[in-house]
Order: structure tokens, then sequence, then C-alpha cells
């Protein structure tokens, strides 16, 4: 659940975040202006182009004498005359019918071939994968002039053929395109569940996939549309076109003839081939980023970022102001604090100005010797906010409040958080399998993470890890030390990476639902270690999980979030034998214990 960043007066943070939805990506696109000015340029392009047959006051042939080389605005010739005394302004508009419809053809022709061929090479692999890539490979070093001169030999001027055949070179692109999106796709898990319920590969190919790489797709195009442009002008140019017949490119060659009687004849072509390719690039530009909203949220401009974070922690700055001057039973306890996380905020912004707020004002604490529990449905802002204290969050991420640890705020001292980070708040991940480098020991992960926290030499970081591994429960911590991730069990991953995060002697864990990956049995088994490890060694820990029986059965302290606040927090068994809040009596009742109390009780 996110909201948005209050309005500022005068500003454009308070509008509303873009929507985030896949099919909002027109309204993110038209709130855009460079692309509504492309947009609104090649529509007028085209409308000028169609008018031609009504609007040009001259037929693209007819010639006048008194209109050989006339500058622009001779009367009735607009933009003057050509050398052979045919109106510059009729001819465009015809001309632009012409070289329009030779891009289409090119991109017809290319996603005709090239889409269909990336589907199927991505889809099927195997053979077929490497037949296309051969053939799509051969494609791409034909030289494409050479053979449309081979063409014209044979056939005359015929542009739907040379165009086309120009299509078919460029196609590889889309192949190697869709081939990428296609293999990524391939093997999700929905495409899996598709297959399972019997769907016929061309139903998924058709439902999953084409979705799926539509935007690729569509962003290429425009890209291949103003090479297009490009493409047909010099193959006009070069006199490969029908020279009878009006185009930009034929233009641009028969003015080039009198350059110096008549500059302002090149000028016209010129400027609409240079803009209509520029166009189409900079609303390629557009569609990627609002096709694919993660490249969007990068492309906010770096004042307009510096505005929404001068917002966000002019906002944290009042709460805190505001708590201050407010009596709370968990304030009273910060002084004693471990960790102090205070009204905490994390937004992300948006290209149109505005910023979601995924975390909206969290406090916790956590002392020495402490499990505090943070619990919520998935989304509420759990990692968010256990990421704010680590400095883990995305770079897009602004920031607000302050995480007090051992005196330093760790937000507003990047430095101090750095220094902290791994060595004295470690971390433990959520799944073990994927936090281990497949290419690499267990042995050479753990030394390498250790000795870049610890001056330790080589020998010295075995020796120690070897015994931290049979401490977290690891039996031949010697032969586990030398073999890689796939050759050991989810469980012992994660007891391996909790080796890792308790070898740099924190005094604060962050555990991001360190069980959720694992079996029951392996569960029980890792909670009873983290338990010990507390035990031993006095370790302050967050453990986030959206489990209250985890948070039963270790935590002393639990804080409930939903959308993005604590609703609820105290102590374990206060909050599990008299929930305050209707969200927390609503994820008890629907936490299938056998009787949270009492486990809490006996814990
Ligand atoms: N890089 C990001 N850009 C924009 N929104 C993000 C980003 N990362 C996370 N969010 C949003 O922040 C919200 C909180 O996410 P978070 O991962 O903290 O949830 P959570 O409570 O940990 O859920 P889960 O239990 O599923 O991990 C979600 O709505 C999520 O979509």
């Amino acid at each position: 659940m996110t909201a948005e960043l209050p309005a500022a007066p005068g500003d454009t943070v308070g509008r509303p975040a873009a929507p985030r939805g896949r099919r909002d990506w027109v309204g993110r696109l038209l709130r855009n202006p460079m692309a509504v000015a492309c947009m609104v340029f090649l529509l007028a392009t085209v409308l000028f182009g169609l008018a031609g047959p009504w609007l040009a006051p001259h037929p693209p042939g007819a010639t006048q004498l008194d209109a050989v080389n006339a500058r622009p605005f001779t009367p009735g010739h607009l933009l003057g005359g050509d050398g052979s005394g045919r109106d510059i302004l009729s001819r465009l508009m015809w001309g632009t019918q012409r070289t329009l419809f030779a891009c289409v053809i090119i991109l017809c022709s290319a996603v005709i071939v090239g889409v269909p061929a990336g589907l199927v090479a991505g889809y099927r692999g195997g053979a077929a994968d490497s037949l296309i890539n051969w053939v799509s490979d051969l494609v791409m070093t034909l030289p494409g002039i050479v053979l449309l001169i081979a063409l014209y030999t044979l056939t005359g001027p015929n542009l739907v053929l040379a165009m086309a055949v120009f299509g078919v070179l460029v196609a590889p692109s889309y192949v190697r395109l869709v081939r990428g999106v296609v293999l990524g796709v391939r093997s999700e898990l929905y495409v899996d569940a598709a297959k399972a319920v019997g769907l016929s590969d061309a139903r998924i190919i058709g439902r999953h996939i084409l979705w799926a790489v539509r935007a690729p797709v569509i962003i290429q195009s425009s890209f291949v549309l103003g090479a297009g442009i490009a493409i047909q002008a010099a193959v006009d140019f070069l006199g490969l076109g029908d020279p009878s017949k009006a185009s930009w490119g034929v233009m641009l060659q028969e003015s080039f003839a009198n350059i110096y009687t008549n500059g302002w004849s090149v000028v016209w072509p010129a400027t609409l081939i240079t803009w209509t390719s520029l166009a189409l690039v900079l609303l390629g530009n557009a569609l990627r980023d609002a096709l694919q909203v993660g490249a969007s949220r990068h492309t906010l401009p770096r004042r307009a970022r510096q505005r929404l974070a001068a917002l966000l922690a002019e906002k944290a700055g009042a709460e805190l102001a505001e708590e201050a001057a407010t009596e709370r039973p968990e304030r009273a306890a910060a002084g004693e604090a471990l960790l102090s996380v205070r009204g905490v905020r994390v937004a992300y912004p948006s290209t149109d100005g505005s910023a979601a707020e995924v975390v909206q004002g969290v406090d916790l604490d956590v002392r020495k010797g402490e499990i505090r529990g943070l619990v919520g449905e998935s989304g509420s802002g759990k990692t968010q906010t256990a990421c704010s204290v680590l400095g883990l969050l995305s770079p897009q991420a602004l920031v607000g409040g302050s995480v007090v640890f051992d005196g330093e705020d760790l937000i507003a001292d990047p430095a101090a958080q750095a220094r902290a980070r791994g060595r004295r708040i470690a971390y433990i991940p959520q799944e073990p399998m994927t936090n281990l480098d497949p290419c690499f020991t267990v042995g050479a992960q753990l030394v390498y993470g250790l000795r870049a926290v610890r001056r330790l030499g080589r020998q010295e970081a075995r020796h120690e890890l070897l015994a931290l591994l049979a401490r977290v429960g690891i039996k031949e911590p010697e032969h586990v030390f030398g073999l890689y991730p796939h050759e050991i069990s989810g469980g012992m991953a994660q007891r391996v990476l909790i080796c890792g995060a308790i070898a740099a002697d924190p005094d604060l864990i962050i555990a991001d639902e360190p069980t959720t990956a694992l079996d029951v049995r392996v569960q029980a088994e890792v909670l009873d270690l983290l338990r010990e490890l507390r035990d031993e060694r006095g370790l302050g820990m967050i453990l986030v999980t959206h489990n209250f029986g985890v948070v039963a059965d270790l935590c002393d302290a639990v804080s409930v979030m939903r959308d993005g606040r604590i609703v609820e927090s105290g102590d374990v068994r206060t909050v599990l034998r008299d929930p305050r809040h209707p969200y927390t009596q609503e994820l008890l009742s629907s936490t299938r214990v056998v009787d949270l109390a009492e486990v809490a009780t006996d814990g």
C-alpha cells in the first residue's frame, strides 16, 4: 500500500502519483511534454502528407517557368519552386505520403519476419533457436545498399519491394530483442502453470509471451521507423528509387544538384527528414520510460528529486518534533535502546514529480538482547523499513526520519551507516540459496565476506569460520567449506548465511523472514539457533516475518505493520493476549497456531 506526499504550494510534488498499473502507460506518456510534442509533430506530418491530394496547391509534377528556383513566399509558391519549376510545398506534401508509406513497409516486413522468428527461437530453443540465430546473423552481414543496387538492376525502381527487402534486413534486431525477452519469460512460473493446465504452445505464446514482448517491440518500432526515414531518403538520394515520384529523398537529391542557385530547396526536405527521425527516436525513448516503469523512475530530474527528498525530510522532522512533545511509553525506553527508529519514511518518486510513500513514519526500538518481531501482511513495508536501517534501499528511494544506532543517526550520516553495515549491524536474508553466489564455494564466500569487514589473514579467517560453522550446527564444516551452494540444502545455506552474519560479531541482526524458504523442521532448528545466538552474544535482533507463530516462538517485542505504518507495538505476551488494533486481531485470528499466547508465555 502506498500514500502520496502532501502538496507543496506551487510545487508538483503533491500531485497524485503516476498510476502504477501496466495499462497506465498511455497516461504516463501523455504526462511527458517531450512525448506529447513528438506525437503532435508526427501527427501533423502524417496529416500534412494525407492532405496532399486535396490541399496541395499544384500537382507534384506540374512545372511553371515562373517557379524555377523561386524563393520562399513567391506568390502561389509558399515554399518556393525547385530547379524544374515545380512547387516545393506540393511536392513535399505528396512526398511525405510516399516516404511515410515506405517507412510503414519497412516496419511491417521487419515486424512480420522478426517477431515470430524471435518468439520461436526463444520459446522452442534447441535446433530452431540455433537455425534462426544462424540465419539472423547471416542477414545482418548482408550489405543492404549493395543488395538494393542488385535488386534495382533486376526489377527497376520498385519502392514496395525495395523497402520490404530492407525491412527483412532490419528484422534481426527484432529477432534478438524478442528472443531475449522470451528467454527470460519462458521459465516464469505462470508460463509453467499455463503449460500445466494444458494450454497449447500457440496459446501460451499468444496469451502470455506476446504480452511480455509488446513493450520492447513498440519501443523498437519507433526507432525502426526513425531509421526507415533515413533509409528511404538514402535509397532515393542514391537514385535507387523512382525519380518520377516525389519523396523526401528524391527532393533532396534534386535540390542538391542546384544547391548554389537555390539553397532553400534543400532546407525543406532535409528539415522534414531530420525532425521526423528525431521525433521518432525521442518518442521511442519516451515510450520506453512509460512502458518500463522501472526505467521511468530513474529519469526523475535531479532537482525534482531533491525537492521531494526535502519535503519528505521536512515531513519526518515535523513529526519527530510533534512526537517529542508527547509522552509515549515506547519513547521512554528509547534512551536504553540499541537501535532507535523514529519517524522513518520511505518514498519512491515517479516521473511526474509525485512520490508514493511505502513507509510512513515508523517508530521502533530494539534493546540489547531483545528480539523484536516486525510483522504484517505482504507489502506492508517490513522489508523497506529493515532496509532503511541497513541503507540497502534501491537508489531511487527517498528516506526521511532518523535511525539512531549507538548514538549516530544512520540516515543523516550515510558514512556511519556504511561503517555499521555488515560489521555492527548484520543481515540475514530471506532466500538463502539466491544469496549465495553459485560460482564460488561456501568457504570462499565466507572468507571473502569476513575479511571485508575484519582485518584477518586468510588462514585466521578460515579457522574462525570453521568454528562458527560448527557452532551454527553444520556437521563436517571442513567438508562444507569446500562445497558449492548447489551442493548444500536450503537449511544448510541458511546456517551458512547466519554464520556469515555473526562472523563480524555484530550488535544487531536484521533477519528478513529467515525461515520462510525452509521446511517446518528446519524452520524450528533455525529459530532455536537464532535464540541461542541472541542468548550467547546478547544480540539485538529485528525479525521480519508475516508469521505470528514465529513471533510467539522467538520474539520479546513485536511491532505490527500495515500500509507502511506501525499500527500496534509492544511486549509480545501483551500483544498476543490482548491485541488492541483490529488489524492485529484480524492477523492473529487468521494465524493457525495452536495457542500463541500460551507459546509466548512458555517461551
Ligand atoms: N523499488 C521500489 N520502487 C517502488 N516501490 C517499491 C520498491 N520496492 C518496494 N516497493 C513497494 O514498497 C511496498 C512495501 O514493500 P516491502 O518489500 O517492504 O513489503 P513487505 O512487507 O516486506 O512484504 P513481503 O512480506 O512480501 O516481503 C510494496 O508496496 C512494494 O511494492
